[in-house]
């Protein structure tokens, strides 16, 4: 996977994996104008990126999950760009033609929106409390009272909102964003929700005519900052390809996963691993400390090894001196890890590890640290702590 130095270079080439065969080919990104790309079937859109592919030799092994078919054919194959540019120099905006709209101005669409803003982007907000849309307002965006009114202005609509029922409330309630769709335009769903949820709201704003494509972010609140997203995305395949200049000034890379539902279940996933892993960090920040170690020397010894992860380095030290500063609300880890458990029940996997780590969360949000940062969950642990001594 190459490493590009700007994202103008990572917007024009893209790596292709295909995990049935293992190979790895680079293409040179399709540059269509917004309409041409809009109004291409997804058929000729398939052609023309596969015509332009250009295959090379594996980089990496088949491994025994590969061989394992667990998803369908469709989401055998993914697709990803990787790129270093932070949003200071993202000016990409001028290769997006059209009107962005934004939905959701909370602790990472409020980031995410600025850096399409201040790459030149036409933007308009909105957000369920007005005053968070202010300082996007100040910086140049327009302003709708309703997801619908911004639909209807714009070409492509972002969405990133709290949980399920906030994402389809804002996309298919009264005044919902459906109302404003139709043929011609994108509806991009960033929010972290289950498949069955993206599938729902996919099927609401495909039956106007308009694309869906779902693309929830791995990347807390500084990535956010940075444009240094990871998009795990699903869905229109036009519509993906249309959005990558968007995509790109707020992220550092991107997934194409296949179908809709594919990128919610990658999301859930991936945080369903990160909320075990903060609870097991939890528990040996604590043991650390009541075997009369210095928890600090611990995250130091944790950062040269293995196990190291730039999440134990970076919440870590705030943890020792019991500060949760927000990042990664409380509230949405449990919700992650209480999807994920749905998913794995889904396919009857059994998750005693993530099933214990979410009933620490719960309890922690029974504490009331539902909006401190999910770091704070090392507080249901300390209180268990001080019942048992
Ligand atoms: N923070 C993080 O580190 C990351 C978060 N995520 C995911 O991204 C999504 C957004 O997260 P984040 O920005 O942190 O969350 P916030 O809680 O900061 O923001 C949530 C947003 O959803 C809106 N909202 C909530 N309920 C409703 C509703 N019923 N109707 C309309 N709007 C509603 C809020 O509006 P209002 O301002 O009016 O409350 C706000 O704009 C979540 O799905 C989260 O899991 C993904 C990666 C990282
Ligand atoms: O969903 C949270 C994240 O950090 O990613």
């Amino acid at each position: 996977m190459p490493t590009l130095s700007t994202k103008g270079e990572a917007a024009r080439q893209m790596v292709k994996c295909s995990v049935a065969n293992a190979s790895i080919c680079f293409r040179q990104r399709l540059l269509l104008p917004f309409s041409a790309v809009f109004s291409s079937s997804p058929l000729s859109m398939a052609m023309a990126m596969t015509s332009s592919s250009i295959y090379c030799r594996p980089r990496f092994p088949i491994s025994p999950l590969r061989r394992m078919p667990r998803f369908p054919k469709s989401s055998s194959s993914f697709t990803t760009i990787a790129s270093s540019q932070t949003s200071a120099d993202a000016g990409e905006g001028g290769e997006f033609p059209g009107r962005v709209g934004f939905l959701g101005l909370g602790i990472m669409g409020s980031p995410m929106a600025i850096n399409l803003l201040k790459a030149g982007c036409d933007v308009t907000v909105w957000n369920r409390t007005k005053s968070k849309c202010n300082h996007l307002i100040d910086l140049g965006a327009k302003y709708e009272p309703s997801p619908a009114e911004v639909a209807s202005s714009c070409d492509v609509t972002f969405a990133m909102l709290a949980d399920p029922e906030s994402a389809v409330d804002v996309a298919c309630g009264t005044n919902g964003a459906v109302k404003g769709m139709g043929s011609g335009k994108g509806y991009v769903d960033a929010s972290t929700v289950d498949g069955a949820t993206s599938k729902l709201i996919s099927k609401h704003i495909r039956d106007t005519g308009a694309s869906f494509l779902e693309a929830p972010v791995s990347g807390s609140k500084k990535p956010a900052e940075d444009g240094q997203l990871i998009f795990l995305t699903a869905g229109d395949a036009s519509l993906y390809e249309i959005a990558s200049p968007l995509l790109d000034i707020m992220g550092k890379s991107r997934f194409y996963l296949g179908e809709v539902g594919n990128g919610a279940a990658m999301k859930l996933v991936v945080n369903m691993i990160m909320g075990s892993m903060m609870a097991s960090f939890s528990e040996g920040l604590l043991l650390s400390e009541k075997v009369g170690l210095d928890p600090n020397v611990l995250i130091e010894v944790i950062s040269q090894g293995a196990i190291s992860a730039p999440m134990f380095a970076v919440k870590g030290p705030s943890m020792v001196k019991a500060t949760y500063p927000t990042a990664f609300p409380l509230k949405h880890q449990q919700k992650d890890l209480r999807l994920a458990l749905g998913l794995a029940e889904s396919v009857t996997q059994p998750m005693p590890v993530a099933a214990a780590a979410n009933e620490l969360y719960k309890v922690a949000k029974s504490y009331g640290l539902s909006d401190h940062d999910f770091s704070a969950v090392i507080e249901a642990l300390r209180a268990k702590l001080q019942h048992s001594e």
